[in-house]
């Protein structure tokens, strides 16, 4: 039924775009569905930056994929593999994620990742997008996000895998799983994920309605846990780490898988199903369109 219901019309996307975009601008004009070109970051410049202080054993990793840190297959390769190298590394007992674009955290998964590529590369993104959740939320460090821009759908998924999320106070940001308004659906580890944080009833709600949030909202629901000026996200994320890092590590990590671990096991043991269920729903014609008149749309706001 719910695919059905995304396959129906395109009007998930448009609606979204005619009704809220993230930055309260609208939709003007009309648009072709058809993209010739899209402007892609395709630099070999790292897409991660990570300072090790190693008196205090904290890391901050920055995202830097612009212009809005999409997750991006080669992003997210890049990002498992720097996530792998702290937690290899003992000294390094915490990470901050934060971004080094102007007012986005992440923009959520890449949409040029999934419109117009075979199955077999969609098969590939999917399995990159799933462990970067894997690597994230089962992390023996404490993680904490300091969202200094917006962050919808992958990017609220990331955002949530932490262990404190800080916001920055700009009402001109959001965060939260849009995904119904695009047309497509939040699959279940997404949903588990928001569970976890907010409860069932708020994320029933979220989801369904693909409702993103203002940061006093997001604080209200407690998809976030703190709000702060912006030029004190960082230092609070510092002092925050310090009070998390007083804990005996060996309580605190068993204590969260404890927590985690049935939602681990569950995307464990059903990758697979979950990678053929996303290539065939992504690669359905009338969800390409979908995905095509989006990115037309996001583009088309600009002009
Ligand atoms: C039955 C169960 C089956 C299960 C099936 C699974 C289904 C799939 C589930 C997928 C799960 C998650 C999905 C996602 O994460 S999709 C991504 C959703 N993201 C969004 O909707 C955000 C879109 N972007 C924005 O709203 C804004 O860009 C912004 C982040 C608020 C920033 O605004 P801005 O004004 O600062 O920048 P803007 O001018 O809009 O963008 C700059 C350029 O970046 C391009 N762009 C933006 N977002 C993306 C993106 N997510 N992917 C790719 N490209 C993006 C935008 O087009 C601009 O490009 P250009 O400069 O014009 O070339």
């Amino acid at each position: 039924m719910a695919l059905r219901g995304a396959f129906r019309t395109r009007c998930g996307l448009l609606s979204l775009l005619s009704q809220r975009l993230p930055h309260g601008n609208h939709v003007r004009g009309c648009v072709s569905p058809f993209l010739s070109t899209h402007r892609r970051n395709n630099s070999t410049a790292p897409k991660i930056k990570v300072d090790f202080d190693q008196t205090a054993g904290v890391s901050i990793m920055t995202l830097q994929n612009p212009p809005v840190n999409s997750l991006s297959l080669d992003f997210l390769t890049e990002f498992c593999s720097a996530l792998e190298k702290l937690e290899m590394d003992k000294s390094c007992r915490g990470v901050i994620l934060t971004s080094g674009q102007p007012k986005v955290f992440s923009a959520g998964l890449d949409i040029m990742e999934m419109y117009g590529k075979s199955p077999e590369r969609c098969g590939e993104f999917w399995r990159a997008v799933q462990e970067m959740w894997l690597k994230l939320y089962s992390s023996n460090m404490v993680i904490i996000a300091a969202i200094n821009g917006s962050s919808p759908a992958g990017g609220c998924l990331m955002s949530m895998t932490c262990d404190y999320r800080i916001m920055a106070d700009n009402p001109r940001y959001s965060i939260g799983l849009n995904e119904t308004q695009l047309g497509i659906v939040a699959p279940f580890w997404f949903k588990e994920t928001m569970v976890n944080t907010v409860g069932h009833r708020t994320t029933e709600i979220a989801l369904q309605l693909g409702q993103l949030y203002s940061p006093t909202e997001a604080l209200d629901i407690g998809l976030v846990d703190k709000l702060v000026p912006e030029d004190q996200i960082i230092t609070t994320a510092t002092q925050t780490m310090t009070k998390w890092l007083a804990v005996p590590d060996h309580a605190r990590q068993i204590t969260k898988s404890m927590m985690r671990k049935p939602t681990i096991d569950k995307l464990m043991s059903k990758r697979e199903p979950d990678i053929q269920n996303f290539v065939s729903f992504i690669t359905k014609d009338p969800i390409q369109k979908s995905l095509g008149l989006y990115l037309a749309m996001l583009k088309k706001r600009k002009s």
